[in-house]
């Protein structure tokens, strides 16, 4: 297992090279051990990142523009193309709750833009660095989760099927899909091929000021809430691998297939797709383990049919309704 997970940090490392960031597409099906790879993944990531800056005998090594005067400059932005696209909200206009293809709209605010969906919870911010003087170890490589980007549960009631939208969470029309989309977009604008000159360490951190990378704020899921907060999970100017997990991210289907396209037909953006293999017999065991030790079931045979009600049909629908990713890991 952990040669699997450091031959996957090699990879990572390998495909950054020395350009500024680099972009993972982690899918798989549910239980395939997405979140589990993911985070085994970052954090030999991290622990190398602080190994060599140890043996450097610095902090964090780390290259700052000398003069940033803080204010926001849209146009310096990497991501000023892909927003000055968007339309801007509008609190008149009306915001069809159930049409998966609304365009999100932008909302600028003094030094940050804020990008809004079909509901406020989903709600991805950016905002152009001031100043980056605290770096930590966990600032080099990320996981950036799908989970925000669930429909909130006061939305799905609004649904003209309410009960159906509350049963079926978690299946791709339960989702703000063209969020996903956006911010998968937003994230490929930071990942352009650019080998910087002179090139620079694989490990040093870039400040947003010379990169042009905004702070991005994504929304994360409260499982307690049991509903996505806004701007939850920072993705830090200088993240340099992001790694983002999520179960459609190559569905064929709806606004999600725009996302394999945004990536497949750019040959600029330095990313990769990644899927976990695993036995739909496996995955059940594992989700319906999950289930009765989180208390979403009273008793194993409940977790099983939570996965065969809501996990099997999701993770069908992916198998066979997937653009195929670029490096295959099977799951032990
Ligand atoms: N290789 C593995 N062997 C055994 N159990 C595993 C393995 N990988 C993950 N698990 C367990 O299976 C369950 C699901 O794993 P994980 O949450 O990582 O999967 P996932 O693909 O992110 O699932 P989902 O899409 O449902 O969130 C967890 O309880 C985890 O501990």
């Amino acid at each position: 297992m952990d040669s699997t997970y450091n031959y996957l940090a090699d990879r990572a490392l390998d495909l950054l090279g020395s350009n500024s960031r680099v972009l993972i597409l982690l899918i798989g099906i549910p239980g395939s051990g997405k979140s589990t790879l993911a985070k085994n993944v970052v954090d030999i990531l991290n622990s190398r990142f602080e190994k060599h800056n140890e043996l450097q005998n610095q902090k964090v090594n780390f290259q700052q523009s000398e003069h940033n005067s803080g204010s926001f400059q849209e146009n310096k932005l990497v991501t000023g193309d892909f927003v000055s696209k968007l339309e801007d909200f509008n609190s008149n206009s009306e915001i069809p709750l159930e049409d998966e293809y609304y365009v999100p709209k932008k909302i600028k605010k003094k030094n940050e833009i804020i990008i809004s969906g079909r509901c406020e919870d989903n709600s991805i911010k950016l905002v152009y660095p001031k100043f980056s003087s605290k770096h930590t170890s966990n600032d080099f490589a990320q996981i950036v989760p799908m989970d925000g980007f669930h429909l909130s549960r006061k939305v799905l009631k609004q649904f003209k099927d309410p009960d159906r939208a509350i049963l079926r969470r978690g299946s791709p029309f339960t989702f703000d899909s063209k969020m996903v989309a956006t911010l998968i977009k937003l994230l490929a604008s930071t990942c352009t091929r650019k080998t910087l000159n002179p090139p620079i360490d694989k490990f040093q951190l870039i400040d947003g000021s010379i990169t042009g990378i905004p702070d991005i704020y994504v929304p994360n899921f409260i499982h307690e809430l049991k509903d996505p907060t806004p701007f939850g999970i920072p993705i830090k100017s200088t993240a340099k691998i992001l790694i983002i997990e999520g179960l459609y991210l190559l569905l064929n289907q709806g606004p999600w297939k725009s996302i394999y396209y945004s990536l497949s037909r750019n040959h600029e953006i330095c990313y990769e797709i990644w899927k976990i293999e695993v036995e739909f017999n496996v995955a059940r065991e594992r989700v319906a383990k999950r289930h009765y030790e989180s208390g979403g079931s009273t008793t194993t045979e409940e977790g099983y049919e939570r996965f065969d009600i809501n996990d099997r049909p999701n993770g069908k629908l992916v198998e066979f309704n997937s653009f195929s990713a670029d490096h295959y890991i099977q799951s032990i």
